[in-house]
């Protein structure tokens, strides 16, 4: 026996009979002797409908008022809960987050937990209530107490959050599939369980497109150890474990969300970096690249392919890519070969350059953290060849000779003891690249911006995201390369809601840059990402993507890599069809095919 927080969506809870099937099962544990806190989202689409509504008496609703619209989404939802609790004779009480303690930031639409005081939970549970908790929301203080929203798709993170506070014995997110599937089967109909998922993994997909748990949920059970599953709301099968390190939990529980973004900083001393540059853009270019690379069974670490310049008559990509030093000669050969086959483009060799990585769960959705990095190591005059962003881990390509510089510079800024010096990933003879891969994802809702020939100095990066967060701009996938002599373009993406706003700002920012060649923008792409711990250290998993897409007809507009997901830029118009490919194409499906609500295919 011991305290489960379950949560439930809004498909759980769409209608009056599924509300009754979720109180009966709530009433059966409780019956069982555990003590239940169960967090709740709004009915169905009434989220939806609401932002619909707030749309149409302002084409900007203001945030505060947004956020008094939708929570009464699920304050709806817990009364009607509860009382289809009181039917079956359970004892249960509804509580808004603000009832339960649930403090946050004061940003509107967007908070970050920070502390959940508990006095009256833990009151009602000895007193031996069933809490049902409004999720996606609570109550911060400015000059006044104020409700706020924790993002779309938060209650998730509400659940995790209570469990992580109240040391619950397990936290049980309650859904319409069965569990965490290898990608979203509303789009790929042979999508397949997975029993477990490691939370790093989990926090890539969850980032990358797959709705069926919010990052910050992730990152909470991450950091604090909560024991997390994923089930589905209409059956009893155990439903996906989402395995969380045993970490000692240093981290305070308060500030639950604020602290500490980053856990450690990592140097690698091991690489050589590797550019092909003006290579044409066309599909099935880097496939042709990383498949001579794969044959000489290379494991490669970082790869990035820069954005193309688009107005130019024969647009150009460069792509760059590090690996262990040890195998520098091998893969020059390899990237000679297919120099000449491209047409004889230039490649360029850093043999002994660092990779200084920080990594910590959830630093893409905070962009001020880019920011610091990039201040920080400008700071110290450290200039950046190259860098590669995962939701998970930020890493830089720097000067050899700098890497204790960087390192100590680093861990000041974020308020960490010394660096990590990484060793080379032990390579795996016997896995076959298609074994390394547990899940793909697709954000199909993205937007590239370009910034062309910007001058190649420390700071400039720094300006850039630094302009961006300043925003409240958060930024996905930055890709940046040196192209010339002494200038780099920089490539990243956003949101697409987010894209206007990040050109004006850059816009204004880059006209101080002398010879800057401008800011591009291309509203309709899509991320398609592959996951997966095993993809380090397993040659041929990025080749076998790209070749892939390739055989599709699919052109990749950038790249970027982390050591444990491969994410591809490509056309919104064909992400559909490249994510059922690349799904097929690593052995993902099943048979089997998972019951969904509503699946569109
Ligand atoms: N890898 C994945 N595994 C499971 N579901 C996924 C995945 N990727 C996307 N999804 C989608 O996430 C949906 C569940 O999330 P959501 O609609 O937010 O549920 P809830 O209302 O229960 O919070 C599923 O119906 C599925 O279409
Ligand atoms: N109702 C909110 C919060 C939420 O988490 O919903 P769901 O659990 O149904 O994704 C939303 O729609 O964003």
């Amino acid at each position: 026996m011991g305290l489960i927080v379950q949560k439930y969506g809004g498909t759980s809870v769409g209608s009056a009979e599924r509300m009754r099937a979720v109180a009966e099962r709530i009433a059966r544990t409780h019956r069982q002797g555990h003590e239940l806190v169960v967090v709740v989202s709004a009915m169905g689409h009434t989220t939806d409908a609401l932002v619909k509504m707030a749309c149409e008496m302002h084409s900007e609703p203001d945030p505060r008022e947004m956020d008094m619209l939708l929570t009464t989404g699920e304050q709806q939802s817990v009364a009607l809960l509860t009382m289809a609790l009181h039917a079956l004779g359970c004892k249960a009480i509804s509580l808004t987050g603000a009832q339960v303690g649930v403090v946050t930031e004061p940003n509107h639409t967007r908070a970050r937990i920070r502390r959940v005081q508990t006095g009256r939970i833990n009151e009602l549970l000895a007193a031996g209530y069933v809490l049902v908790v409004a999720g996606f929301q609570g109550i911060c203080h400015s000059r006044f107490w104020e409700i706020t929203t924790l993002g779309r798709g938060g209650s998730d993170t509400s659940a995790v959050a209570l469990a992580a506070v109240l040391k619950a014995n397990r936290c049980e997110i309650y859904t319409d599939v069965p569990g965490v599937l290898t990608t979203d089967p509303r789009l790929v109909k042979e999508a397949a369980l997975l029993d477990e998922i490691t939370s790093e993994e989990m926090l890539e997909l969850a980032s990358l497109g797959a709705q069926v748990l919010h990052p910050r949920a992730v990152e909470i059970a991450r950091n604090y150890a909560v024991p997390l599953v994923v089930r589905s709301s209409w059956s009893d099968a155990p439903g996906t474990i989402v395995l969380s390190p045993r970490l000692p939990v240093d981290r305070a529980i308060d500030n639950l969300e604020t602290e500490r973004p980053v856990d450690a900083v990592y140097i690698d001393n091991h690489q050589a970096k590797i550019a092909l540059l003006r290579v044409p853009d066309r599909p099935g270019v880097a496939a042709a690249l990383f498949a001579h690379l794969a044959k000489a069974g290379i494991d490669v670490d970082l790869i990035i392919q820069s954005i193309h310049h688009p107005n130019s008559p024969e647009p150009t990509n460069d792509i760059a890519y590090t690996v262990q030093r040890q195998d520098l000669p091998a893969a020059v050969a390899a990237s000679n070969t297919a120099a000449a086959e491209l047409g004889g483009c230039a490649v360029v060799v850093d043999s002994a350059p660092t990779k200084v990585s920080i990594r910590g769960a959830g630093i893409i959705g905070r962009p001020g953290v880019v920011a610091q990095m990039f201040k920080a190591l400008a700071e110290a005059g450290i200039n950046i060849q190259m860098i590669s962003t995962s939701e998970i881990s930020l890493s830089c390509v720097i000067a050899g000779d700098l890497a204790a510089k960087a390192g100590e510079v680093l861990c000041r800024q974020f308020g960490l003891r010394a660096p990590v010096y990484e060793d080379p990933p032990v390579l795996s003879a016997v896995r076959p690249a298609v074994q390394a891969v547990r899940g793909v994802a697709l954000d199909p809702d993205q937007a590239q911006v370009a910034i062309l020939q910007i001058p190649d100095r420390p700071g400039v990066a720094a300006a850039i995201f630094e302009c961006l967060a300043h925003e409240g701009i958060a930024v996905d996938m930055i890709v940046q390369s040196q192209r010339g002599a002494d200038t780099n373009d920089i490539g990243f993406t956003v949101s697409r809601s987010a894209v206007r706003s990040a050109q004006r700002a850059l816009d204004s920012l880059c006209s101080g840059f002398a010879g800057c060649g401008g800011v591009v923008v291309r509203e309709s792409v899509a991320k398609l990402s592959l996951v997966g711990a095993g993809i380090v250290g397993t040659p041929g998993v990025a080749a076998h993507m790209f070749e892939t897409l390739a055989a599709l007809g699919t052109n990749i507009e950038m790249i970027s890599t982390s050591t444990i997901k491969v994410s591809c830029i490509v056309e919104a118009a064909r992400c559909e069809a490249s994510l059922k490919a690349v799904h097929r194409a690593f052995g993902l499906g099943s048979a089997a095919i998972v019951a969904v609500e509503g699946r569109s295919s």
